[in-house]
């Protein structure tokens, strides 16, 4: 990529080599990212979502593919059912998200976050809030989700994913049900979790049933409305 970098805020913040500066601007900072959670709860406050689901996914899944169209399908199923959608609002697998909510006529939000190339937002949202600090993003997408479908991803996904999970197992959340869509992208992940997670004893049966590993987004769907259950 030809791009130039920029240092993210995300950046200054955790890098060491930008210690010096957060020594002597750290109470700014903090004034910052106190900013970025007032304004990220009073829009989706004032936003009104009702039921919405976290739809995550790859950023680099190609507009032309059957995965795009898989996720354009979700977000219109989910829209259609009557929930909001809230993505990363980047590319690929989240813009599909939004643009099938959009199709739906239902709230296509985007939580975007800043990054060291420029990317805008993609077009289907319309409830926009651009992020610089990952974990306050990361607040949003919980505490206004009511569930969460993940698209085939990398990193960022299963960092999504991995939280989730972890806030459910521990009863940081209450009933949350998380769908993973494509049973050959997640089936080898979900096999390892039962061969060595459980089959080591670091997790419990009921931990591996917090999943639903499913090719059909109507079941997908269905599972989401077990939320608060
Ligand atoms: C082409 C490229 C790398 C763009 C990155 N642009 C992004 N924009 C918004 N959210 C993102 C981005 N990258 C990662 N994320 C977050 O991490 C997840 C995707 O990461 P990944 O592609 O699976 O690992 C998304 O659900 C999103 O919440």
């Amino acid at each position: 990529m030809s791009q130039k970098r920029k240092v993210t805020a995300d950046e200054h913040l955790l890098d060491t080599r930008h210690s010096e500066e957060w020594k002597q601007k750290a109470a700014w900072r903090v004034m910052k990212i106190q900013a970025e959670f007032v304004e990220g709860f009073d829009t989706l406050e004032a936003a009104e979502l009702g039921d919405a689901i976290g739809v995550y996914g790859s950023a680099r899944t190609p507009v032309d593919g059957e995965e795009y169209k898989l996720g354009v399908e979700l977000g219109r199923k989910l829209g259609e059912s009557g929930f909001s959608v809230i993505t990363g609002g980047g590319p690929g697998a989240m813009e599909a998200a939004n643009r099938g909510a959009a199709d739906a006529g239902v709230k296509s939000v985007g939580l975007g976050i800043e990054l060291p190339f420029e990317q805008g937002i993609n077009p289907y949202v319309d409830i926009q809030l651009d992020f610089h600090y990952f974990f306050v993003r990361k607040v949003m997408f919980l505490k206004y989700s009511c569930g969460f479908c993940a698209l085939p991803g990398g990193f960022g996904t299963m960092d999504e994913l991995f939280e989730s999970l972890t806030l459910v197992q521990t009863q940081k959340v209450g009933k949350f049900p998380i769908a993973l869509i494509g049973v050959d992208y997640w089936g080898g992940l979900v096999d390892w979790l039962r061969k060595s997670m459980l089959g080591e004893g670091k997790i419990n049966p009921a931990d591996v049933d917090l999943l639903l590993v499913t090719d059909d987004l109507d079941e997908a769907v269905d599972h989401m409305k077990k939320a608060g259950m």
